[in-house]
C-alpha cells in the first residue's frame, strides 16, 4: 500500500473569538476530511507565543508536505516563518480578527471551506518580506498603524470591535512622526510596506499590491486635517486609498527607515519595538508556498 502523505494542522486555541467547542469541531472536521482524502493527518495546539514556529519547523524537518494553520494573522506569521524557503506548503484556515493574508489570497473565510481548499489546493509561490530580523507575509509598518497595533495588544479581548475601539482612541492620542526614509526626512501619519494589499478586514492600504511580483509597495500617508479622516477611512475600505492626495506609493525591493529614538513597528499586526531606531526592509521573492 502507498504511504499516506502527512498533513499537520496547527491550531491556536486563543485566536479570534471562536469558542473552544467550535475549534474542537474544526479539528474533528480537519481530521475527517484529510483522512477521507487519503492523507495521514495530525493536529496540534499551540501552548505559548512562538510555539507555532517550533511546531512548523519540526514538521519541515520531518518532510511533512502540507502544514495548515488554524488561527489569525499572528499564527499564520509564526507558522509561515518556519515554512519560508522550504518545500512544505502553508494552508490557511482563517479564524482571527483580521485575516489579511487569507482575504488577499481569496481563501474562503468559512473555516470548513478553507480546510477543504488547503487539502485539495495546489502550492502557489508567493513573496515574503523582512523588517530587520522579523519576517512578514502581509504588511509591516510604522506610524499610526504601529501605534494601533501596540494599543490593541494591551487590550484583554481580541476581535474586530476591540480593534476599532483601539484605532479610534489611538487617532486622538497619536502625533505624526518624523522618519528618515531612504535618506529623505519626512513627517508621516503612517507608512506601510505591503506584500499583500490589505491589513485585514478589507482595509486596503495598497490596492494594487501583487504578492508574487518580487516587490513590496511602500505606501505613505502624510499628515491630514481631522476633517479628512472620514473620507480616508471610506477610501481605505473602498479600495481607493491610492486615489487620495494624502497617499503616495511606489514599489521597492529594499528600504531603510530611521528615527531619532526607538521605533514602534508592526509585522503582520504584531507590535514590535526596534531599540536602535533603524529598520531595514527587504523582499524575499518567491519564498513561500501557499495552498490555493
Ligand atoms: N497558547 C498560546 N498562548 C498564548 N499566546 C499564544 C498561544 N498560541 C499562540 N499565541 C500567540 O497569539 C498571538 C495572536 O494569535 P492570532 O493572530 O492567531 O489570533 P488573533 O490575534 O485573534 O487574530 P488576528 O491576528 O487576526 O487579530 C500569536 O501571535 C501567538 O504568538
Amino acid at each position: 500500500m502507498a504511504t499516506r502523505s502527512a498533513v499537520l494542522a496547527i491550531i491556536n486555541p486563543l485566536s479570534g473569538t471562536t469558542s473552544a467547542e467550535q475549534k474542537k469541531l474544526l479539528q474533528d472536521a480537519f481530521m475527517r476530511q484529510a483522512d477521507a482524502l487519503g492523507f495521514a493527518p495530525e493536529v496540534t495546539q499551540t501552548s505559548y507565543a512562538g510555539h507555532a514556529t517550533e511546531l512548523a519547523a519540526e514538521a519541515v524537518k520531518r518532510g511533512v508536505n502540507r502544514v495548515l494553520t488554524i488561527g489569525g494573522d499572528g499564527t499564520v506569521n509564526e507558522t509561515a516563518q518556519a515554512l519560508r524557503k522550504s518545500a512544505t506548503s502553508l494552508g490557511i484556515v482563517p479564524i482571527g480578527s483580521g485575516n489579511g493574508l487569507a482575504r488577499h489570497l481569496g481563501i474562503p473565510l468559512n473555516p470548513l471551506k478553507a480546510i477543504e481548499r488547503a487539502l485539495k489546493g495546489r502550492p502557489v509561490v508567493i513573496d515574503s518580506g523582512e523588517i530587520n530580523e522579523y519576517p512578514f507575509f502581509c504588511t509591516a509598518g510604522f506610524g499610526f498603524e504601529a501605534y494601533v497595533a501596540h494599543a490593541f495588544a494591551k487590550e484583554p479581548v481580541r476581535g474586530l470591535p476591540t480593534y476599532i475601539r483601539s484605532a479610534f482612541r489611538s487617532f486622538w492620542a497619536y502625533k505624526p512622526e518624523r522618519l528618515v526614509v531612504d535618506g529623505q526626512e519626512k513627517e508621516l501619519f503612517s507608512m506601510t510596506f505591503a506584500n499583500a494589499g490589505q491589513f485585514g478586514n478589507n482595509a486596503w492600504m495598497a490596492p494594487t499590491a501583487n504578492i508574487a511580483d518580487g516587490k513590496l509597495e511602500l505606501c505613505e500617508i502624510r499628515p491630514f486635517p481631522t476633517q479628512a479622516a472620514g473620507m480616508l477611512t471610506w477610501r481605505l475600505f473602498n479600495k481607493t486609498l491610492n486615489q487620495s492626495s494624502y497617499w503616495r506609493g511606489h514599489s521597492i525591493t529594499k528600504s531603510v527607515v530611521e528615527a531619532n529614538g526607538p521605533l514602534l513597528i508592526h509585522a503582520d499586526g504584531e507590535p514590535l519595538t526596534l531599540p536602535t531606531g533603524r529598520a531595514e526592509i527587504r523582499i524575499l521573492p518567491g519564498s513561500l508556498l501557499v495552498l490555493l
